[in-house]
């Protein structure tokens, strides 16, 4: 036993050097790991230790990916926090991935998996294929497209309307209101019905929803997905009280789903299916029943968040911009109007066939997912074998960030990017709706948005609708501002200060 004292003696003496020692090891280490893995990727700009080049994205980061595009190419590898990332800035190359098998996959650990229960959204190989295509057949069942879930949009857009008509003439709070119209028609999908803007389980789930600047937070830990799954997971109580929250408003929600999960259960029947709930808990029953299956309660829950987080915001922006666009550019607005006399005139409401034969009111709606591009840097992807892109090797593992606003803003695609004009995407004659290839707001190739029907559904009908009854004004001059912030999404920087006014139709 005393033998030992000299070597403790020696370890308490030294240390601070045995202590420098193993923190020079352990940088060194991770600085030749870094080295290693940044030599494998295509050539980019190189960043620092641990964080890579995370700090230098500033607030914008698809516009610093296009800088670096131009002395590095379009195709760059960059390491961002501890993870390899390939950046594609081209139409060519992003084409070229998304068409790859090898390219469906998404990284495993990050806010969502961490967070929340299984949504396919976040899931990569069999299971993301099986509850993917599962939910593209419901939602294309259900009526996706089809009159039954117009007649959901169009109700909801009724309720809207009485809203706005309270306050003809007045700033419309559009930032309270939009929100709780849009997020019905996620309820109408999942369970069958809308519910009141009063209804405090809606309020929950609206609460729920809400962008919160926080969520840049939670995007820079997803690329320490080690650390940042850790923490989200163990140490909750470093992160803002907003990202603490989601937990304890989590299981609110989860309560309210679990009785209408039971409610369906009882009032079940296995020929028709009245709902994503419904037709999820028929699966699960074949489950019960012995096949299978990877339909469980769990991922009914993922699901559904999924669709309301992945099918809310998303048109919310779409419409939130539509409307600013329309109050800065009354020329345009009056474009579409006389569009929609002529077409659908003032008596019945519009249907999504008449979108044929309304071509501006088309080219307006993608020169607005084109003109503040709705996913700036897409959803993150990562390549699941080793692959090729553009020539470059990308290793297995390697993140893929596709800059879907480089390809909305490249000046070889399109004349005077920084313009609004819906003409761009009309034929000579103006008479055509004609959208490029390289058009992607909903992504492109298997993984592209299984939610585009629907988002294109509820965009043009409520445009059409409300352009059909109001004139959109904007309060005061400069509220015509089409400053935008970068958030996970490219939104209004203020909180659009529009009226409605009652059109007066000759
Ligand atoms: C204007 C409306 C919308 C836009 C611009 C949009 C855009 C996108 C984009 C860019 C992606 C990422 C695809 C990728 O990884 O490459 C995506 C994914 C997704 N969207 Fe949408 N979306 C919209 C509306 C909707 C709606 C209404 C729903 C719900 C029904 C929905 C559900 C989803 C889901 C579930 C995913 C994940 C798909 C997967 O990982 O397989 N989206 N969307």
């Amino acid at each position: 036993m005393f033998f030992l004292f000299p070597i403790i003696y020696w370890i308490y003496s030294n240390a601070f050097i045995l202590l420098i020692s193993l923190f020079t090891y352990f940088v060194s280490k991770q600085i030749y790991n870094e080295y290693e893995m940044r030599k494998k990727l295509p050539p980019g700009p190189l960043g620092l230790p641990f964080v890579g080049y995370l700090p230098f994205l500033k607030s914008e980061p698809s516009k610093v990916f296009v800088q670096l595009a131009k002395k590095y190419g379009p195709v760059f590898g960059i390491q961002l926090g501890s993870c390899p990332v390939v950046v594609l800035n081209d139409w060519p190359s992003i084409k070229e991935a998304f068409s790859d098998e090898s390219a469906l996959a998404r990284p495993k650990d990050n806010l969502f998996t961490a967070l929340l229960p299984p949504g396919f959204g976040t899931m990569s190989g069999d299971v993301w294929k099986e509850q993917r295509r599962f939910a593209l057949h419901q939602l294309r069942n259900l009526g996706f497209g089809k009159t039954s879930m117009e007649d959901h949009i169009i109700d909801e857009i009724n309720h809207l309307s009485k809203e706005i008509d309270k306050s003809i003439g007045q700033a419309f709070d559009l930032r309270t209101l939009l929100p709780i119209s849009v997020s019905n028609n996620i309820n109408s999908l999942t369970f069958g019905r809308r519910f009141d803007y009063t209804d405090p389980r809606k309020q929950m789930m609206d609460e729920f929803f809400k962008p919160d600047p926080s969520v840049n937070l939670a995007g820079i830990l997803s690329f320490f997905p080690k650390l940042g799954g850790f923490v989200f997971r163990n140490l909750t109580f470093l992160l803002p009280s907003t990202l603490r929250n989601v937990r304890v408003r989590l299981e609110e929600i989860r309560t309210m789903m679990k009785t209408e999960h039971d409610n369906h259960a009882q009032t079940l029947d296995k020929n028709n299916n009245r709902d994503y709930f419904d037709a999820f808990i028929n699966e699960m029953q074949k489950s019960s029943n012995g096949e299978k299956t990877t339909f469980n309660y769990d991922m009914l829950e993922g699901n559904t968040l999924l669709l309301f987080g992945a099918g809310s915001g998303t048109v919310l922006t779409t419409l939130e911009w539509s409307l600013v666009i329309l109050a800065a550019y009354p020329q345009i607005q009056q474009h579409i109007q006389k569009e929609i006399d002529e077409v659908i005139g003032k008596e019945r409401s519009p249907n999504f066939a008449d979108r044929n034969q309304m071509p501006y009111l088309q080219a307006f709606m993608y020169e607005v997912w084109r003109f503040r591009t709705l996913t700036p840097i897409n959803l993150p992807r990562y390549a699941s074998k080793d692959m090729v892109i553009s020539g470059f090797k990308i290793p297995k593992d390697t993140q893929i960030m596709a800059n879907f606003w480089a390809i909305d803003n490249d000046p070889n695609l399109w004349e005077n990017p920084s313009q609004f004009r819906p003409e761009r995407l009309l034929s000579n004659d103006l008479k055509t709706f004609k959208k490029p290839e390289h058009l992607i707001p909903f992504s492109y190739g298997k993984r592209s948005c299984p939610g585009e029907i629907l988002g294109v559904v509820e965009t043009f009908l409520y445009l059409s609708s409300l352009l059909q009854k109001y004139d959109i004004n904007a309060n005061h001059k400069t509220d015509t501002s089409l400053e935008y912030e970068f958030q996970f999404s490219i939104t209004p920087k203020q909180s659009p200060n529009i009226s409605f006014a009652k059109r007066v139709h000759n």
